[in-house]
C-alpha cells in the first residue's frame, strides 16, 4: 500500500479559485458580500438588494431595484407541467429532494439554451423556488392546489404568503429578510463549489444548481438547521440541555449547528440570527427554545471551544415563525440560489475546467490475473 503523506481530506485552507463575490473569515471572523459587511447588509438591506448585488456586483438604484423586483414577481407562477410533476411527489418525501427535483424539472421544461440567457434563468429560479416548496407542501399534505403567484413585495413575504395562505406581519417579513441575507452567499462552501465544478464543464445553470441543492441537503452543511431543531426540541429545560450535551460529547457525538470549516472563533451570522430569535421569542412570549439554545451555546463553548454557526439559531427563529422543520433547509435553497447562480456566472466568465489531482493511496502496480484463477 502506498503511504498517505498528510491529511489532504476536505481541501481545507487550499485556494481553489478566485471570486469577487465574498470573503469568509478573511481577518479571522468576518463575512463580506462584494465588499459589504454582513452586519451592515442584514441591518439595512432587503434580500432583493443583496440578490441584485450578488448578481450584478453593485447595489441597485431605486429604479433598478424596482425593475428587479418586478421581474421576480412576473416569474413567480409555476407552469402547469411543473405543478403536475410536484403533485406526483409523495407527502413523505424529503422536501430537499422536492427542491432538487423541481429545479431539475425547470431545466427540462424551459432549458437554458444559451449562456446569454443566464440572468433570466437565475431570476426564474429565485422567483419560483418558494412556490416549488409551498405548492408541493400544500398539495401533498392538504390536497390543495395553491395559487403560486402573490402580490407580496419580496421573496420572503411571497414564501410566507404561500406557506401560511395569509399576509405575513412586518416582523415576520423582517426576520425572513435577515435570514435570506445571512444565507445568500458564503464563498467556496461545499454546495457552491459543487455548482462551480459543474459550471466549469460548461453545463447548463440548472444542472449546476440541482447539484448544489443535493450538496446543501447534507447535515454537515445546510441540513444542520433541521438537525439543530431536533436537538433543541429534544430538551425540556436548559438544565436538561446541559446534561444531554455533556453525555453526547462524552460519547463523541457531533452536535449539529456548531463548528465551522473556516471560522475558528465565531460565525458572524450567529449574533444576527440569535438576536432575531430572541426578538421573536419575546414577541410571542415564548422563550423556551431560545433559553435552551443559549445554554447549548454556553456549554459547547465551555467544553469544546465550539461556537454556534449560522444554522443553530435559525432553528428556534424559524420554529417561532411557525415554519415546519422539514422546510428549514429548503428556505436556505431559496436564498443561496442567489449566490450559486452568481458563482456559476463568475466561473463561466473566466473558465477552466476544475479538475484537481488526487494523492494515490491504492495498491502497488500488479499484473492482471485471469478470472478462473481467482478462487475466493
Ligand atoms: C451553513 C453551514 O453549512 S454551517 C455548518 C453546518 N454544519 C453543522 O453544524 C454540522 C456540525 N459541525 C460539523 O460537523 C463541523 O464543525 C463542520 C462540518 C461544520 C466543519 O468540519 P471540520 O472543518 O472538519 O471541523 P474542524 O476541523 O474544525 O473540527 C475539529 C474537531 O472538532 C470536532 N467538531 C467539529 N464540529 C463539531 C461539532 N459540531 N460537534 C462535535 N465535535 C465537533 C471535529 O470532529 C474535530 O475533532 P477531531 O479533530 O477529533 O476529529
Ligand atoms: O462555508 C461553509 O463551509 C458553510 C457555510 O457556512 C455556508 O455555506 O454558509
Amino acid at each position: 500500500m502506498v503511504q498517505k503523506s498528510n491529511d489532504s481530506r476536505g481541501l481545507h485552507g487550499q485556494v481553489a479559485g478566485a471570486t469577487s463575490l465574498c470573503t469568509v473569515g478573511l481577518s479571522g471572523s468576518g463575512l463580506t458580500y462584494c465588499g459589504y459587511d454582513i452586519a451592515d447588509l442584514a441591518a439595512n438591506a432587503s434580500f432583493e438588494e443583496v440578490a441584485f448585488l450578488l448578481q450584478r456586483g453593485e447595489l441597485p438604484s431605486q429604479t433598478e431595484l424596482a425593475a428587479f423586483k418586478q421581474s421576480l414577481s412576473e416569474n413567480r407562477a409555476l407552469s402547469p407541467l411543473l405543478c403536475e410533476i410536484l403533485e406526483r411527489i409523495p407527502k413523505d418525501a424529503n422536501p430537499m429532494d422536492v427542491m432538487r427535483t423541481g429545479c431539475s424539472a425547470m431545466g427540462v421544461l424551459a432549458p437554458e439554451l444559451s449562456f446569454a440567457d443566464q440572468d433570466q434563468h437565475a431570476i426564474r429560479m429565485l422567483a419560483q423556488f418558494p412556490a416549488i416548496c409551498c405548492y408541493w407542501y400544500h398539495f401533498s399534505h392538504f390536497g390543495t392546489r395553491i395559487d403560486t403567484g402573490s402580490n407580496a413585495d419580496s421573496v420572503g413575504a411571497h414564501f410566507l404568503t404561500l406557506l401560511n395562505q395569509r399576509e405575513p406581519s412586518e416582523t415576520e417579513i423582517a426576520v425572513m429578510h435577515a435570514s435570506l441575507i445571512l444565507y445568500a452567499e458564503h464563498e467556496f462552501n461545499a454546495s457552491t463549489f459543487s455548482a462551480r465544478v459543474a459550471a466549469s464543464t460548461l453545463t447548463d445553470i440548472y444542472s449546476a444548481v440541482t447539484g448544489a441543492i443535493g450538496t446543501l441537503r447534507g447535515p454537515l452543511h445546510g441540513g444542520a438547521n433541521e438537525a439543530a431543531m431536533a436537538l433543541i426540541q429534544s430538551f425540556d429545560t436548559p438544565d436538561a440541555a446541559e446534561a444531554g450535551l455533556l453525555s453526547m460529547l462524552a460519547a463523541k457525538e457531533k452536535i449539529m449547528g456548531f463548528g465551522h470549516a473556516v471560522y475558528r472563533t465565531n460565525d458572524p451570522r450567529n449574533a444576527i440570527i440569535k438576536e432575531w430569535s430572541r426578538k421573536i421569542g419575546e414577541a410571542k412570549n415564548d422563550m423556551k427554545l431560545f433559553d435552551i439554545s443559549e445554554r447549548c451555546e454556553a456549554v459547547m463553548w465551555r467544553e469544546k471551544k465550539l461556537f454556534a454557526n449560522a444554522d443553530f439559531y435559525h432553528a428556534s427563529a424559524y420554529h417561532l415563525l411557525g415554519i415546519p422543520t422539514e422546510l428549514f433547509t429548503p428556505i436556505f435553497v431559496m436564498s443561496r440560489v442567489s449566490g450559486w447562480t452568481a458563482h456559476v456566472k463568475e466561473q463561466r466568465s473566466n473558465n477552466r475546467i476544475i479538475r484537481p489531482g488526487a494523492e494515490y493511496i491504492g495498491a502497488e502496480p500488479r499484473t492482471y490475473s485471469p478470472l478462473s484463477t481467482r478462487n475466493r
